[in-house]
């Protein structure tokens, strides 16, 4: 290369990005690179400047399975995209700002996870950020429909037993609806049962496997800690004590941060451990398995969390809950009480 060619690249790289990306001879390139040579898949974060987005954007750039990484918000995904850039990773990173890009953000993308949305409070439930998520889930949905349909979608906005249903309708009324590409994403459960059960059982949390099914609020969250592996039993005191810890796992970060916010540094950990299972699946790798809250059979509810396995078109299989003790089956009714009725809120929402 000339040494002006060369020049001119570096200059390139000292302008401010430019988010649309048509004029710049620098992204040109860029996405040259990503189309000519790297395998991989192109992932798009909805909400990437956010508290969970920006460790998230980070964490997917790390991903050696992500070729291209689009990152979206409506305030100040150009310092998030600078700085995120410069990692020496594989991935092509591009950022786009407000509902004008929107579709650019969207078009050719394989995996499209969404973190946007308010987070809790102190004294918040879930379900007290309805009214603004669902409106943002909607919105973010119609461009999904729009511009990649077919890309699976991994939603992380809460509350996640209601914007999973708004999605699902707004995906049926654009005719674009595959109930095997979405996905509310629950692994932060998953991920702390793991955790406090490796704790009270004196044990690496790598090598525990805690079921967790239902949904993901408050009672919805119903932990299967009679099918834990390694198979282990718990006394009544301890069944009690998990069980509560985990169902109340993100009441205990939002009241530790003091309204700061919810949890967002174990959500990005957990939303990466999910992705990067969806990305798997989609390369053809057999025996991914995750728990997720899904379009399923195994309830009379439209919805449900179970362990879900994944390939190349999303989830392929949707395990049954397996033997439940009389713990469980108590824990069970009482969750598709609540799931029923958070369900029927978020279609409605879209149906009204
Ligand atoms: N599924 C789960 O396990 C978990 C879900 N959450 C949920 O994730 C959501 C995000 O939490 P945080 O990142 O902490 O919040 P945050 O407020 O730090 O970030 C949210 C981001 O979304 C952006 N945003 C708002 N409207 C948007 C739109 N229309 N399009 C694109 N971006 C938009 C904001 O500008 C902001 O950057 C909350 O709803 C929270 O409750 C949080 C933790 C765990
Ligand atoms: O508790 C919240 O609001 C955020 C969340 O979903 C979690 O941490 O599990």
């Amino acid at each position: 290369m000339e040494a002006n060619q060369r020049i001119a690249r570096i200059s390139a790289h000292l302008q401010p990005p430019n988010f649309q990306g048509e004029g710049n001879s620098l992204l040109r390139r860029d996405y040259c690179r990503a189309k000519g040579g790297a395998p991989g898949f192109k992932v798009a974060i909805l909400g990437a400047a956010g508290g969970i987005g920006q460790p998230l954007g980070l964490l997917m750039k790390m991903n050696p399975l992500v070729s291209v990484l689009h990152l979206y918000d409506v305030v100040n995904t150009p310092g998030v995209t600078a700085d995120i850039s410069h990692m020496d990773t594989g991935a092509v990173v591009r950022g786009f700002l407000g509902p004008s890009q929107l579709e650019s953000a969207l078009t050719g993308i394989d995996l499209v996870i969404i973190p946007a949305g308010v987070p809790r409070k102190p004294g918040m439930t879930r379900d007290d950020l309805f009214n603004i998520n669902a409106g943002i889930v909607k919105t973010l949905s119609e461009g999904i429909a729009k511009c990649c349909p077919n890309a699976i979608v991994n939603l992380i906005s809460n509350p996640v037993n209601s914007t999973v249903a708004v999605a699902a309708e707004v995906f049926k009324k654009a005719g674009t609806y595959d109930p095997k590409r979405l996905f509310g994403v629950t692994m932060l459960d998953v991920v702390r049962a793991n955790t406090f059960v490796a704790e009270v059982l004196g044990l690496d949390p790598r090598e525990v496997d805690v079921p967790v099914v239902g949904g993901h609020a408050g009672v919805t969250i119903l932990p299967l800690l009679s099918q834990v592996k390694p198979p282990s039993s718990f006394t009544v005191e301890e069944i009690e004590y998990l069980t509560t810890r985990i169902q109340d796992g993100g009441t205990e970060v939002v009241q530790a941060k003091g309204g700061g916010g919810s949890a967002t540094l174990s959500m990005a950990y957990s939303a990466v451990k999910f992705a990067d299972a969806c990305l798997r699946g989609l390369r053809g790798d057999a025996g991914v398995v995750e728990c997720a809250f899904v379009a399923s059979e195994v309830t009379e509810l439209p919805f449900f969390s179970t362990k879900v396995r994944l390939g190349r078109t999303g989830a392929e299989e949707i395990y049954q809950l397996g033997p439940l003790n009389e713990y469980e089956r108590i824990g069970l009714e009482k969750a598709k009480k609540e799931l029923a009725e958070s369900i029927q809120k978020g279609i409605s929402f879209i149906r009204k």
